[in-house]
């Protein structure tokens, strides 16, 4: 294959059909305001502000992709950027795994991005994607712990739990999206090492499973994941504090 007919986009699969139970009743999670504006938006704004993303395909709610795509035809997204829409599924395993295989085949690094991390900066999304380019497999952006862990022997809700270990914090990060992959290592990934009942719960650990390297970037504070009311309250004042310096 000559370097012109190599494949070489960059493509961004967001994954917005969960259900946002942890967040309390309403709409599915992603549809909801964060600003005035649904927090899916603020994500895919968070992709296609890096000018290497030039495809961003959204994961909607399984019933709700004509209300997603009528989302992205009223707000103002950039036009140098594609943006598509397919169904989810119940899990976010099988939801990603949708996003990919509406992905065309000129696409060779893909970013996985939560919708429930709307806030991510453009700086994180760029040196994921560079450490991709730049050969690794597998990116994660991650930070490190300010609390300590314990690993348990889980029980029955409310009951004291024993404690097995206290693993050593300096060791642990908490990791975020976008994770950044190459496109055929993510799909063995998803082929070969798919996980039943909830499965996986991030892509890069399915990539680990492969025995493919994985490797840590820093990540950013304000690219926490919106999960419980708190998060949104957060959210909220991030959103209002960037507002008011652009004001400025
Ligand atoms: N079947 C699913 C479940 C989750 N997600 C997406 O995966 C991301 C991370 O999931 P999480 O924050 O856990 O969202 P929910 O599954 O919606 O939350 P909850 O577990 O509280 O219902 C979210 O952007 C969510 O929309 C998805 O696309 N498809
Ligand atoms: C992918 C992820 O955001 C990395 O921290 C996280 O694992 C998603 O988990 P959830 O179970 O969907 O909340």
């Amino acid at each position: 294959m000559s370097d012109q007919s190599r494949p070489c986009r960059t493509a961004a699969v967001i994954p917005a059909a969960g259900r946002g139970v942890r967040l309390g009743p309403g709409a599915p999670k992603a549809l909801r305001a964060l600003g005035g504006t649904p927090m899916l938006i603020h994500a895919v704004r968070a992709m296609a502000a890096s000018r290497h993303v030039s495809l961003v395909v959204v994961v909607a709610p399984p019933d709700g992709a004509p209300e997603v795509r009528h989302l992205l035809d009223e707000h103002a997204l950039p036009e140098r950027t594609d943006f598509l829409v397919v169904p989810g599924g119940g899990t976010r395993q099988e939801s990603v795994r949708l996003g990919l295989d509406a992905l065309p085949e000129d696409v060779a690094v893909v970013l996985v991005h939560d919708a429930a991390r709307p806030l991510v900066p453009v700086d994180t999304v760029d040196a994921v994607i560079e450490a991709v380019r730049d050969g690794a497999p597998a990116v994660v952006p991650a930070l490190p712990l300010a609390d300590t862990v314990k690993e348990v022997e889980p029980g029955a809700p409310g009951e004291p739990e024993p404690v097995l270990s206290t693993p050593v914090r300096a060791r642990l990060r908490a990791v975020q999206t976008p994770q950044g992959f190459d496109r055929d290592t993510l799909m063995r990934a998803h082929e070969e090492v798919a996980l039943s009942g909830e499965g996986a719960t991030d892509d890069a650990g399915m990539v680990e499973r492969l025995g493919a390297p994985v490797v840590v970037v820093p990540g950013h504070e304000e690219a926490f994941k919106v999960t419980r009311p708190l998060d949104l309250v957060l959210a909220e004042a991030v959103l209002a504090r960037r507002r008011a310096n652009d004001g400025f």
